[in-house]
């Protein structure tokens, strides 16, 4: 079964929105003095999770279209479709289906097989069990990886840190030798553990980096030690053997996990070992109770729908270039980076299910930091900036520390920041123009009872939901990441010319700076 292919542009939805986007100009400040409760009936309640998008520039109508957009394009067979496994990854033809890591119930036989295999791993490793060459235990777990075989461990590594162990675990991922020798150079090789984590095994920046460390690592131990400090996590066995590791150290992945979406799998090993076996299982519970959310509920009480046809609304009818994301929670300082990749990687494409190019706006930029900082860097802009910047604040009622004196003030920078967005100085008497804010600016505030592994698990889980309902929408192929490739491909003609002098480069502009840095390198 393939997905539905639909045109949006020509659905009767899409139309009536472009009449009402023409027609009608929403302003917040109205729409709340004429319906005081808005947000009694524009929020959804769902477990931990609170949304609250009454500060959009909609109504109730505009709500309603969205929705019959989404059945138009054909969403609730894409779900089904995806959920079931079938190979919607058309381009690749393979399936999309990291939702399975996490159905406890159900696992697929191999899944359940690697999911011990991660315990028995994890556990030896933080109970001190697992020996290094000398027969000392671990203390440092360094993951060689990049892109999906890095960005999501390495982002919820750092938002669990309240549930981290003894472990110190740190992540390598670019080609930059710095990078490789700033993150090493206090480790002791008797102690530390490397996880080789890349899906294909063929990255340039993960197999450098990982053999600059094996060279390391081989300056102070023997060929014969490398079983016990140096894993893998690959679908490309016969690679991770060539690289001298051992079968009963190499742990699967399957073409059908994406690489931004496979955190859940064993390249969640440095999580495993970062939070214990038991808070790794805890995430991926949380990510499940999402995932059932998104199957089940009808789409209006839908959470990551929801947010997905809103922002929808704002890239296509309003022209909204930028999406920005602002967690009030220090821990999620690396989710925005997390969120790039699976939300720009999926859906930045221009060519449609049929092949064709597409005349209308597909996937949108993702930026953003953690608030407070952000309020003292970029809001000026949110608020007095002549875009249009959608923006979700996501934030935590209790402070895991108890510091709940700190965390009324963190969640009223919060909660006054999208009032501010909103209202702006309207109705009231402003000395002159730069002191006025115009307001009208939207915002959705996802507040969540607290940053639990099972409470992050359905955060990350509901953004990877929505970015898939706005492929459907879009009509675009969201799994694969053709776009990638031309880069890497030049990269390597490139690199023979810096090597090779009597090579030239492409064109003057490479020429000129090949010539530069061979005179300064
Ligand atoms: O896990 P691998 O195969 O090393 O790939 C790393 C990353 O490279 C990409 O293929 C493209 O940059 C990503 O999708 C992927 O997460």
């Amino acid at each position: 079964m393939v997905l539905p292919s639909v045109n949006p542009t020509q659905t009767q939805a899409w139309k009536k929105l472009e009449h009402i986007r023409r027609e009608r100009n929403f302003q917040l400040q109205d729409l709340f003095r004429e319906d005081p409760g808005r947000a009694e009936h524009m929020h959804i309640a769902w477990e931990d999770i609170y949304l609250d998008y009454s500060k959009n520039l909609l109504d109730q109508e505009v709500i309603d279209l969205l929705m019959q957009l989404a059945d138009e394009v054909g969403l609730r067979q894409a779900i089904d479709l995806q959920f079931a496994g079938e190979p919607i990854n058309e381009t690749e033809g393979r399936a999309v289906w990291h939702t399975a890591l996490r159905n406890m119930s159900s696992l697929p036989p191999e899944v359940k097989a690697t999911l011990s295999q991660i315990k028995r791993f994890t556990d030896s490793v933080v109970d001190g069990n697992w020996k290094g060459h000398t027969g000392k235990s671990i203390s440092h777990v360094v993951n060689i990886g990049i892109g999906g075989s890095d960005l999501g461990p390495d982002m919820v590594v750092e938002a669990l840190r309240y549930y981290r162990n003894h472990l110190d675990v740190r992540f390598v991922s670019n080609v930059d030798g710095d990078h490789v020798m700033e993150t090493i150079k206090d480790l002791d090789p008797e102690t530390t553990l490397f996880i080789i984590v890349s899906k294909t095994f063929t990255t340039q920046e993960t197999l450098t980096n990982a053999r600059t460390i094996r060279q390391w690592f081989l300056s102070q131990a023997s060929e014969g030690d490398i079983a016990k400090h140096f894993v893998a996590v690959s679908t490309n066995l016969e690679a991770v053997a060539d690289f001298g590791i051992l079968p009963e150290n190499t742990f699967p992945m399957w073409d059908w996990v994406g690489g931004r979406f496979s955190l859940w799998s064993a390249v969640g090993l440095s999580i495993a070992c970062a939070v214990g076996f038991e808070n790794f299982k805890e995430l991926l519970m949380g990510a499940h109770r999402m995932d059932e959310h998104f199957k089940a509920s009808e789409f209006k009480q839908n959470v990551p729908v929801m947010l997905a046809l809103i922002s929808v609304w704002y890239n296509n009818f309003y022209g909204a270039e930028t999406e920005a994301i602002v967690p009030y929670s220090q821990y999620l300082s690396k989710l925005v980076a997390y969120l790039q990749q699976g939300i720009m990687e999926s859906n930045g494409k221009g060519v449609d299910r049929n092949g064709e190019p597409i005349d209308y706006q597909t996937g949108t930029i993702i930026w953003g930091s953690t608030g407070t900082n952000a309020q003292h860097a970029f809001f000026q802009l949110i608020h007095q900036g002549t875009k249009l910047i959608p923006t979700d604040f996501i934030a935590f009622a209790k402070s895991l520390h108890g510091k709940q004196d700190h965390q009324n003030k963190l969640l009223a920078n919060c909660f006054a920041q999208t009032e501010a967005l909103m209202e702006g100085t309207w109705g009231s008497k402003v000395e002159n123009n730069f002191k006025q804010f115009t307001g009208n600016r939207p915002t959705n505030t996802l507040l969540i009872d607290e940053l639990t592994p099972a409470g992050l698990g359905e955060l990350i889980a509901c953004y990877e939901h929505k970015l898939f309902v706005q492929g459907i929408v879009w009509n675009i192929f969201s799994y694969d990441q053709w776009g990638v490739e031309l880069g890497k491909k030049l990269a390597k003609g490139t690199l023979s010319a810096i090597e090779d002098p009597t090579l030239g480069g492409k064109n003057s502009s490479t020429q000129g700076l090949l010539e530069r840095f061979r005179s300064k390198g």
